[in-house]
């Protein structure tokens, strides 16, 4: 269970995030929505431990996390275009491995069969050898999946993993990251911008608006019409 208490952060003395509280389960996907500065990226940036919150607690089972429990999804350039899918999604697990076989660019047999399970996963297990840069957009965004889950998390988030693909592979990449989610029996926090999208993966709502959390709630009990009026209103 990833348990957030009243966590908050301020930029200059304006607050990004008020008095945040909520609790997912592992297996669960929820989707975070929420208009262009309601504080997405900074909360998912806390959680990542990437930002520092100026107050408030980030536990997993009760403990404070690890910074490997937590893996964000690397946006599709932040990969290594000369490495391959492979090498790529087996740099998630580097965390795990000795050193020098980081130096080496050697992965033990498990780590191997695993990252190319994960690539099977995401559709891309005929591309496991082919350069990263010159796959496409959505074939590097499942890649990014497959690496955050091979770094074994607890936790998975990503932002805005899908803004730059067309509907019909946004939604493809999104299945299958609810898939993992729930085999892998992570916890996943995705922000989208398009309520659509996320009415057909999510399992839970979380909706943010200028900083504070409106709506926590499982996604069978929200109406899409909730979702637009969290873009539409005033915020
Ligand atoms: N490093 C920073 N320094 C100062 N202010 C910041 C910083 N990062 C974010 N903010 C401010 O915090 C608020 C929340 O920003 P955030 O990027 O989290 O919103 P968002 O919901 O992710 O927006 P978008 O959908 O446009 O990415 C905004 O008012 C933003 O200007």
């Amino acid at each position: 269970m990833l348990t957030v208490t009243d966590l908050e952060k301020r930029y200059d003395g304006v607050g990004a995030l008020e008095n945040i509280d909520f609790e997912l389960s592992p297996g669960e996907l929820a989707i975070l929505v929420g208009r262009s500065g309601a504080g997405k990226t900074t909360l998912l940036r806390c959680l990542n431990g990437l930002e520092q919150p100026d107050t408030g607690s980030i536990r997993l089972a009760d403990e404070p996390p690890d910074p490997t429990d937590i893996a964000l999804v690397f946006q599709e350039g932040a990969l290594l275009d000369s490495k391959s899918a492979l090498e790529n999604v087996l740099d998630g697990g580097l965390g795990r491995e000795p050193v020098w076989r980081e130096l080496l660019g050697w992965h033990a047999p498990a780590e191997k069969r695993a990252a190319v399970e994960r690539l099977h996963a995401v559709g891309l297990a005929g591309d496991a050898d082919r350069r990263v840069g010159d796959l496409s957009g959505g074939e590097r965004q499942r890649v990014g999946i497959a690496r955050a889950l091979q770094q074994e998390p607890a936790v998975i988030l990503a932002d805005e993993p899908v803004a730059s693909l067309d509907p019909a592979t946004a939604r493809d990449v999104l299945d299958q990251l609810a898939a993992l989610v729930r085999r892998e029996q992570v916890v996943g926090l995705v922000s989208l911008h398009q309520p659509r999208l996320a009415q057909e993966v999510a399992d839970r709502y979380l909706a943010l608006e200028s900083g504070r959390l409106t709506l926590d709630a499982p996604a069978a009990e929200v109406e899409l019409d909730r979702i637009g009026e969290v873009y539409d209103g005033d915020g």
